[in-house]
């Protein structure tokens, strides 16, 4: 059950920093992931800064048990080390049932728990998980005098936690956004894929037998495929909840590095369904989830044009042969509504932005 509204906002521990009222709609286009123990990609970390919008160290899946301990300290040692400027600072920790969360939380927020600004938190599989991180990180908050919440960020990678996506979402005023987590979330759907992520020629659909004269379907005859998105229902599932709790959906990992066509793809149809960002596994997928979560310069050309066109926003206007109205004018200021927001922190994004505005708008 979820708290009463009028206790929704108040902080969980005595002398602990209160709730948001509102998760800031920042720049998430890749969450790029590393080992805070492996040294060769710590000590990139630092160089990374200002050309990624989130550096996350991870703790849990890929970090083996031998190193837990090891890339909890590295992250520690980053944490207070490095100025993060324009780039968020998250962490991924272990799953609650393991036996290395409750060390990270209890080292983590006392240590730098002023420079995180996320939390994600694995294999959430309802609100009772939220809960619990809620309590625990209101009473570490309190103790170590933070003066701001941490954020807490769900991967939807079970079964159970697609079931209970809305519940998930509503739990606690700290819930910034959710990923997909596909690997996880395939093996516990017992889905017959062993990829990371993208989609599987297996999945398909075909194009119905040519018939010839005398209406005989002609089975054997050359009929075109065409491949389907394996993760199309969870992921429009995710922007949904999402949407409606004022949070902000994620794709996340891809896991074929060298497959950087398939990869651009399925970040494209993620964006285009509504989330905001993806998971980045190695520095090659930065640049492909920064191309491709950041919008064109000619939707935004478009959508400008459309918003000068419609006034205050009522009634319907023709550009180019193609009808605008009261809908199609909110969706153009939810591509400049990001467009400025990116161009706010990305010069290069702005430059080209700017210049597409005074040429045809
Ligand atoms: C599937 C479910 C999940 O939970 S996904 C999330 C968990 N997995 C991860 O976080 C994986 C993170 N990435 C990695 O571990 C590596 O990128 C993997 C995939 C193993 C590839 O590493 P490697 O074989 O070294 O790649 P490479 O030779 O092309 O590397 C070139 C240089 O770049 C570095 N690099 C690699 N990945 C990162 C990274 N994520 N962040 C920062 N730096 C990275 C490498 O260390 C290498 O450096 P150098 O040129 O030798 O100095
Ligand atoms: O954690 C991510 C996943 O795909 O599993
Ligand atoms: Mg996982």
């Amino acid at each position: 059950m979820t708290r009463p509204a009028k206790d929704f906002f108040a902080p969980l521990a005595v002398g602990a920093p209160a709730p948001l009222r509102e998760i800031p709609a920042r720049p998430s286009r890749a969450i790029h992931f590393f080992d805070p123990g492996n040294e060769k990609m710590a000590a990139k970390v630092p160089d990374m800064v200002g050309t990624v919008d989130v550096l996350l160290g991870n703790l849990e899946d890929a970090v083996k048990a031998e190193n837990k301990e090891k890339s909890r300290q590295g992250l520690v040692d980053i944490g207070k080390s490095t100025d993060f400027g324009p780039t968020q600072f998250w962490t991924r920790i272990n799953s609650l049932d393991s036996p290395w969360v409750l060390d990270d939380l209890t080292t983590l927020v006392p240590e730098i728990g002023d420079k995180l600004d996320v939390i994600m938190v694995p294999k959430v599989q309802g609100a009772e998980d939220i809960h619990y991180v809620d309590r625990l990180l209101a009473q570490l908050e309190a103790r170590a005098g933070l003066t701001k919440p941490l954020q807490v960020h769900a991967i939807l990678e079970t079964a159970r936690g697609v079931a209970n996506i809305e519940e998930i979402c509503a739990a606690s005023p700290r819930m910034q956004g959710l990923s997909l987590g596909p690997a996880d979330l395939a093996a516990d759907r017992r889905m017959k894929t062993t990829r990371v992520g993208g989609g599987h020629p297996g999945y398909l659909v075909r194009q119905d037998p040519a018939r010839d004269d005398l209406g005989v379907p002609q089975y054997d005859a050359q009929r075109t495929t065409y491949q389907q998105d394996l993760w199309h229902y969870t992921i429009a599932r995710m922007v949904d909840a999402c949407a409606m709790h004022g949070i902000y959906p994620y794709y996340g990992p891809f896991g074929d590095i060298k497959d950087t066509v398939a990869c651009e793809d399925q970040f494209r149809n993620a964006f285009l369904l509504g989330c905001v960002g993806a998971w980045s596994l190695h520095p090659v997928q930065i640049t492909i989830a920064n191309k491709v979560f950041s919008p064109s310069v000619e939707d935004v050309a478009h959508a400008r044009r459309v918003i000068a066109a419609m006034g205050d926003g009522t009634g319907a206007v023709m550009i180019d042969g193609k009808m605008e109205d009261d809908a199609s004018v909110k969706q153009c200021r939810v591509m400049v509504a990001l467009a400025d927001a990116l161009a706010a922190i990305d010069p290069e994004l702005k430059e080209q932005y700017d210049r597409i505005e005074v040429a045809d708008v």
